[in-house]
């Protein structure tokens, strides 16, 4: 679905990413994890088109994509949440969820169209999938960090993206909520996405991954199932001793 192919990335002279590979096969969930400053978070917005690589392609269902910006990319059925909050405060769970479904869809877009029906309809699903539901009504600023990372996968999945990335989606989320989240990430891969997420929460990422690939200085160390990169002498070394 997705794929990175010999990715460098350099900035200033530095070297911040080398040499990376990695696929993203359909209803395939790859964790990426890796030491603070690894370059996880350089590698998904390279692959969201938010950054252009200095070397190497990125294909998105098989088209080369690599020129493309991240606009294009997500009409192209990309769609990605980021590690700081991208709600609208002001507004409800269900009209934040709305601008996406509006944003998401073939019409031009219009912020201030009032909800159709049908459009009611997907906001109720998306919140409900997203264990939300009954939450239309309540504004984005009254929710609980937890429910509102579950609000940004709702908007996230309202394009009905073929590829998720997910950067930190648990971040600073209570237990009870990491639980939850673990499951509807895990729907959404089942229900065939290929998601690709960078989190800091091991055991949780251990647990739900298909593939986990481990990213140490802006290289590849390792990619491969979750006990056999654990096992790996060089990812213990470079990170796992210490994170687990
Ligand atoms: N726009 C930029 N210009 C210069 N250096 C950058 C830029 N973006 C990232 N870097 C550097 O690239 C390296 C990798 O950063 P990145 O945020 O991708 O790491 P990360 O693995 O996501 O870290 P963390 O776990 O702390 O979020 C860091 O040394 C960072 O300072």
């Amino acid at each position: 679905m997705i794929s990175a192919e010999s990715v460098g990335w350099k900035v200033g002279g530095a070297q911040i990413l080398d040499d990376v590979s990695l696929t993203v096969g359909a209803g395939e969930l790859v964790g990426i994890i890796g030491p603070n400053g690894a370059g996880k978070s350089s590698f998904v917005n390279i692959l969201s088109g938010v950054t252009r690589p200095s070397s190497g392609r990125i294909t998105l269902q098989d088209k080369d994509v690599t020129g493309a910006s991240a606009t294009r990319r997500a009409r192209m059925g990309l769609a990605r949440s980021f590690q700081t909050s991208a709600l609208f405060d002001g507004l409800t769970a269900g009209e934040n969820v709305r601008l996406a479904v509006q944003a998401a869809g073939s019409a031009p877009f219009s912020p201030f169209r009032s909800a159709g029906s049908s459009t009611t309809g997907v906001i109720d699903d998306l919140l409900a999938r997203v264990r939300m539901p009954g939450r239309s009504r309540t504004p984005a600023r009254d929710l609980s960090h937890g429910d509102r990372r579950k609000l940004e996968l709702a908007m996230a999945l309202a394009s009905e993206p073929a590829v998720l990335l997910l950067d930190e989606p648990m971040a600073g989320v209570s237990a009870e909520d990491v639980d939850g989240l673990t499951e509807i990430i895990g729907e959404v891969r089942d229900g065939g996405v290929a998601v690709a997420m960078v989190e800091h929460h091991m055991h949780v990422l251990l647990g739900l991954a298909d593939r986990v690939a481990v990213l140490h200085h802006g290289q590849l160390l390792a990619v491969g199932e979750p006990t056999e990169v654990t096992a790996d002498e060089r990812v213990q070394q470079a990170y796992l001793a210490e994170a687990l």
